[in-house]
């Protein structure tokens, strides 16, 4: 058997950690899909990409209130699709080429298969052979979650690793769930001019935000899609073509494709973590300590298949500290999630960090918040926006913020100094008055709701 003094399962984030200080080191990149992960090659960069076109290919029908009449003339998909993938493709391939054929890289070794572990630190690599280490880095990801509905396998349906390659547009589209990636299919797809309809398990879409996004959110999407709440889907089949799916309420919503988008479940099965007595929770995610460390001496896990986090900036992070602790056990990194913002990019765009309001008062926490509209700041006006918002909880005594939650324009943007401000420990009022804001800028937003804020001091 082989001897590693490293294996890395996974190259999302994973595979950023050998550099040239790991240089001596013999390395196992375990990889049986493309290099790159979800997040390069069905993730966070295709769907942004898709998402800007759609952005684009939904101005003119936001653009008359301004005065301006356009009209769409047409989305050329193919188009659409290969720009993406022709520059998305080319990096992944790019990323396992370097890996193989640079001179950096002598010491590494590449297994191409599906891997999975067979005992105490020894992992099958699916290519006949088995192979061991001193460490281990398990970042092998997560899959999309296939909710168990009678005839769905049958029927045929698509998930965010597939539905971006179409052959070509459907008339209509049915989405199932009303998450993140329901969010951003359902706006790229309708601004292509697909009718979608979105079927969601739980009353409110993008749930876990918080609850005035949410609301607003919900509000705004029923307009623009057809929106099933609280419902499921009892059944599904395929007819003369068409996917038609029984919701428990007696309903049928017919489509030309159907994407399922129910949340992601960790790759600890397909690993068979087990085997080397890796430790996982009750959802299947490797338990990790704060310094990314799991139950196995010498094994680490970071990423979508260990942390509570499923975000690409997490997983990078992560991905730093494990490297920092492999090279420098004695003196470990911890991890930082203390304040981990994510963005939904979807019409309007959704940024988000820390408490929701729900959440400061089921823990008890003293807060206040304040609330401006994007039609309150010259920006806005300019816009023409009446449906954003950004909303900001603050501990009323120490003037030390709790939450931000945006809805709007440029909200993934205007977030960024909320962030910052958390970060650091920043008191509200100085955040907001020992600064310029550039005027008439849109984010004049989060002064304006600094300013608001009702604290006691300061
Ligand atoms: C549609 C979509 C959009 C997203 N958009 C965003 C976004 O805008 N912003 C954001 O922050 N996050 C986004 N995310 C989440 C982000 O992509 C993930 O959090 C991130 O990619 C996780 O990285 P990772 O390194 O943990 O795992 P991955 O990137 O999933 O890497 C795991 C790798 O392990 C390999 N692997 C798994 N099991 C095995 C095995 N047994 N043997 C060999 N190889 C194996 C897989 O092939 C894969 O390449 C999005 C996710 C999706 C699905
Ligand atoms: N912009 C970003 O950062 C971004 C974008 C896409 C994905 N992601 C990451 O990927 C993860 C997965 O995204 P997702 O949208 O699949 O998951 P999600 O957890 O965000 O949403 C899942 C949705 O499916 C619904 N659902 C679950 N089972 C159902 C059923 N049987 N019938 C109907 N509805 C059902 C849930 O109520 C929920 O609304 C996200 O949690 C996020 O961390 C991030």
């Amino acid at each position: 058997m082989r001897h590693f003094d490293l294996v890395i399962i996974g190259t999302g984030s994973g595979n950023t950690i050998p550099n040239a200080r790991f240089s001596g080191w013999d390395i196992a990149i375990v990889e049986h899909g493309k290099f790159g992960g979800t997040c390069l090659n069905v993730g966070c960069i295709p769907t942004k990409m898709f998402v800007h076109t759609a952005d684009v290919a939904e101005t003119p029908a936001k653009s008359s209130r301004l005065g301006v009449d356009e009209q769409l003339l047409g989305v050329r998909w193919p188009d659409i699709r290969d720009r993406v993938f022709g520059r998305i493709d080319p990096i992944a391939a790019g990323g396992r080429d370097y890996r193989e054929n640079h001179p950096d890289n002598a010491k590494v070794t590449i297994y191409d298969q599906v891997a999975k572990f067979v005992g105490h630190k020894q992992l099958d690599t699916g290519t006949g052979e088995t192979i061991t280490a001193d460490r281990f880095v398990i970042a092998a990801g997560g899959r999309p979650m296939i909710p168990d509905i009678p005839g769905l396998a049958e029927t045929g349906f698509h998930t965010s690793d597939t539905v971006m390659r179409l052959e070509k547009l459907p008339k209509r589209l049915a989405i199932l769930g009303g998450g993140f990636i329901a969010a951003e299919f359902a706006h790229v797809f309708s601004s292509f001019g697909v009718r979608v309809t979105l079927i969601n398990r739980s009353g409110r879409l993008l749930r876990g935000h918080d609850s005035d996004i949410c609301s607003r959110f919900t509000e705004l999407a029923t307009k623009r899609w057809d929106v099933r709440l609280d419902t499921t889907v009892a059944r599904a089949e395929r007819q003369n073509g068409a996917v038609r799916l029984h919701l428990d309420d007696g309903d049928v919503v017919e489509a030309d494709e159907l994407l399922v988008a129910t949340g992601r479940t960790p790759n600890s099965d397909r690993l068979a973590v087990e085997a080397t007595g890796v430790e996982v929770d009750e959802n299947g995610k490797v338990v990790v300590d704060a310094y990314q460390r799991t139950s196995v001496d010498g094994i680490y896990a970071l990423g979508d298949i260990s942390s509570p986090y499923e975000l690409k900036h997490v997983a990078n992070h992560e991905a730093r500290v494990v490297r920092h602790n492999l090279l420098d056990p004695d003196h470990p990194l911890e991890v930082n999630h203390r304040f981990v913002p994510h963005a939904v990019f979807t019409e309007p765009q959704i940024a988000t960090v820390g408490l929701t309001e729900e959440q400061a008062r089921e823990q008890g926490v003293r807060y206040v918040t304040a609330h401006e509209d994007y039609s309150s700041i010259a920006y806005g006006w300019a816009m023409e926006d009446t449906t954003g918002f950004a909303k900001i909880l603050a501990d009323p005594d120490t003037g030390l913020l709790l939450g931000a939650h945006i809805i709007g324009p440029q909200a993934s943007t205007l977030i960024q100094p909320l962030v910052q401000a958390m970060s650091f420990g920043q008191h509200a009022r100085t955040v907001a008055t020992d600064q310029y804001w550039i005027h008439p800028a849109l984010p004049e937003l989060i002064e304006n709701a600094l300013l608001k804020l009702p604290l006691t001091a300061g």
